[in-house]
């Protein structure tokens, strides 16, 4: 028997989006344009890192061929030790959940309900649905806003009017802000809840908990409690199939959320990427034969992407980097791992949004030919060839790549 364990860096694609130029986004490319601006000595910052982006471990497994396929670069020098090629989305949202559940075998085929960039974002029955039923005293913001800015501009008159500051961004969201101790951490989470149950008819993706701390525009933090509310998957995920058919699915970071907890068998949340990363070993140890780690790492979206941080990126990456050959270590006989992502977030592009963007698709396992697996026309072919490596049957979406990764195909 076998083991899978697919680790998903959120926001790290790798340009070539041959649908790019529709979400404004044609010539993004989040690793591409990282790596520019670290050759070009643009993110050097002394004490956190400086110099070309370095990241021998994902390049030696192929990342920068996969790069050179996805945007029809030439290929660079060398010749990877992992199978490597790029993915592109057919879901038509550059979310989390499109970018998650299309992976799992499932592309989202009908549209996301969105908010209008319009103050007010939300639609009034909504609002006043919301005011009335959490018994809040209003909302603030109720726009298209970054998490960060939106915190700082209205943090002090949400501490003292008690009214949570509701926002929204490209994606199909609602995020509602509010302070863990003067508002309350576990009345934000059942302000979510009333928010999910009002968002459901509006096709809405995620209600996401934004909780922070601190006292002024200067010190406010958003806490690692973040929590998001997902709609569930419309049809079994490759999640659900695997427990459906008595595997267990280990789902580490926002895993869980993402999925709406369907399909999970153990659950592990972690603040950051790197206690992440000691989740994800943990779980590689304790899985069994049959069985499937499934983890995102979301710093890269959050604390860097959506912050336009070339330099934070690029040092978060090589923290990454540096710890794969602790996963590689854990490999023995049948196993595969694979590194992917769910969407991009350029840092060096307009906006705060995401990007639409191919992603690599890189991995390798003891018995795995290394090489090209071109251009995957789904990131379905991903969840599809977990299935085949861990011997379940077929789902309804993508085209499995695991024969051409077996010595005697
Ligand atoms: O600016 P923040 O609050 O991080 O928001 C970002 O996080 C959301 C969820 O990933 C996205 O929709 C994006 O808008
Ligand atoms: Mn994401
Ligand atoms: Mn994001």
């Amino acid at each position: 028997m076998a083991r899978a364990f697919l680790f998903v860096l959120d926001s790290f694609g790798i340009g070539g989006a041959p649908d790019a130029a529709a979400y404004g986004d044609d010539g993004a490319d989040t690793y591409g344009h990282i790596e520019a601006a670290c050759a070009a000595g643009k993110a050097d910052v002394p004490g956190l890192r400086e110099g070309p982006l370095h990241l021998p471990n994902m390049r030696a497994l192929g990342l920068a061929h996969a790069a050179a396929l996805a945007t029809g670069r030439d290929a660079p020098e060398g010749t990877p030790t992992g199978f490597y090629g790029a993915a592109t989305e057919t879901s038509s949202g550059k979310d989390t959940p499109s970018g998650h559940w299309e992976i799992a075998g499932l592309p989202v085929s009908f549209d996301w309900g969105y908010f209008p960039d319009t103050k007010p974002a939300f639609p009034a029955d909504f609002t006043d649905a919301l005011i009335r039923e959490a018994k809040v005293p209003g909302i603030l913001a109720n726009c298209h806003a970054s998490g960060v800015g939106v915190i700082e501009e209205f943090g002090e008159e949400h501490i003292r009017t008690g009214k949570p500051i509701c926002y929204t961004s490209v994606d199909s969201v609602i995020q509602i802000a509010a302070h863990e101790e003067h508002f309350g951490l576990e009345r934000l989470y059942e302000l979510c809840k009333v928010a999910r149950k009002l968002a459901d008819p509006l096709n809405v993706g995620r209600v996401i908990a934004r909780p922070f701390v601190g006292e002024s525009p200067a010190d406010f933090q958003r806490t690692p409690n973040r929590k998001d509310f997902a709609t569930p998957p419309p049809e079994a995920t490759l999640l659900d199939r695997l427990t459906g058919e008595g595997r267990k699915v280990f789902a580490v970071g926002k895993i869980g959320d993402i999925f709406a907890h369907r399909g999970i068998s153990n659950l592990r949340k972690a603040p950051d990427n790197m206690a992440m990363f000691d989740a994800a070993l943990a779980a590689m140890r304790e899985a069994g034969d049959g069985d499937f780690v499934f983890a995102n790492f979301v710093d890269f979206d959050t604390n860097f992407g959506h912050r336009r941080d070339v330099a934070g990126y690029a040092a978060a990456l090589e923290a990454f980097d540096a710890r794969l050959p602790e996963a590689l270590a854990q490999l023995r006989d049948g196993d595969m791992l694979m590194l992917t992502a769910d969407h991009g977030c350029d840092p060096t592009w307009k906006g705060t949004d995401h990007t639409r963007e191919r992603v690599p698709v890189i991995g390798t396992g003891p018995g795995l030919s290394a090489g090209p697996l071109g251009i995957r026309a789904s990131f379905a072919d991903i969840g599809e060839s977990v299935a085949h490596h861990l011997g379940i049957e077929p789902g309804r979406h993508g085209t499995s790549f695991r024969k051409q990764l077996s010595a005697d195909a």
